[in-house]
């Protein structure tokens, strides 16, 4: 059975994101507890893929994530979009009244602000992730203490759901890549991740930009990330819709691409997946 490694543990969004990837296929579910923990159970063969959250439709970019793809030349080789929704669990019994602290992982308490402010007494703590603060409740008892997280954790670790659907906007979505340590090559492939510099001279970026837009790729990110050793020099990473199917265009536009970056580096080729509601 293939193996991914996840940062946090089973009944995270993670998880979640896992199981919409991989649909029926069982896959072996490997908890991890940092986004470099999990870089590192794929480089060193403990797990085939790793699952990491990139995005936040709320929140925006987890930016050390950027670097961590590229320092250890890991392979984009999918994409999960995952709606994210917020259900306030603890142990049965507890009422709304009983809660005093909520322990979560910080984009939960970010993406749950207004429901939080309802609740001024409760003690707000971040935590490392949300099943994990869960599986605590459960094994330790913890009476007065609720989390925030998915209805994947409340059946998992037995907790009741005090309040349903506590997101403040209710298009929560969290994008995650799928990484492994070898390329592998996906059939008609939708959407690419490109990685690539710039000089500091007038219309570079513009540049680049200009040949996605002739060769008609849409670009649906774009990140700057900080050039390690530099001093406010940066490094942008682009998604890209690529037509699927026949690749022409976009291997006309990398040709041109290359010969007005530092470089270029193709982090991935994948199928894009697309928001359902
Ligand atoms: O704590 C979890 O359950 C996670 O999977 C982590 C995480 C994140 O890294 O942003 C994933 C999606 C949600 O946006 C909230 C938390």
């Amino acid at each position: 059975m293939k193996s991914v490694s996840i940062q946090g543990i089973r009944g995270s969004f993670h998880h979640e994101a896992v199981n919409r990837f991989f649909h029926d296929q069982k896959m072996e579910i490997i908890d991890s507890p940092t986004f470099k923990t999990v870089v590192m159970d794929v480089i060193n063969g403990k797990a085939n893929y790793g699952m990491m959250a990139i995005e936040n439709s709320i929140a925006g970019a987890i930016l050390p994530n950027y670097s961590l793809i590229t320092k250890y030349g890991l392979h984009i080789i999918g994409e999960v979009v995952l709606p994210i929704k917020h259900h306030l669990l603890a142990l049965p019994g507890e009422t709304l009244d009983s809660i005093n602290e909520v322990r979560t992982h910080p984009m939960a308490l970010l993406q749950c602000e207004n429901f939080l402010e309802k609740y001024p007494s409760w003690k707000l703590l971040s935590k490392d992730d949300t099943a994990t603060c869960a599986y605590h409740i459960h094994i330790k008892k913890m009476k007065g203490v609720a989390t925030i997280g998915s209805k994947l954790a409340a059946q998992m670790y037995q907790l009741h759901i005090l309040a349903e659907n506590i997101h403040d906007v209710s298009d929560n979505y969290t994008r995650f890549y799928l990484l492994s340590a070898t390329p592998e090559k996906i059939e008609n492939f939708t959407k690419a991740s490109l990685y690539f510099t710039t000089d500091h001279t007038m219309g570079s970026l513009a540049k680049v930009l200009n040949i996605l837009a002739k060769y008609k790729m849409n670009i649906t990110k774009i990140q700057s990330v900080p050039l390690t050793g530099s001093i406010f020099q940066y490094s942008f990473h682009a998604d890209i819709n690529t037509p699927g199917g026949d690749d022409t265009n976009y291997r006309m536009a990398l040709n041109e691409i290359k010969n007005t970056t530092g470089f270029l580096h193709i982090l991935g080729e994948y199928k894009e997946d697309k928001i359902k509601k």
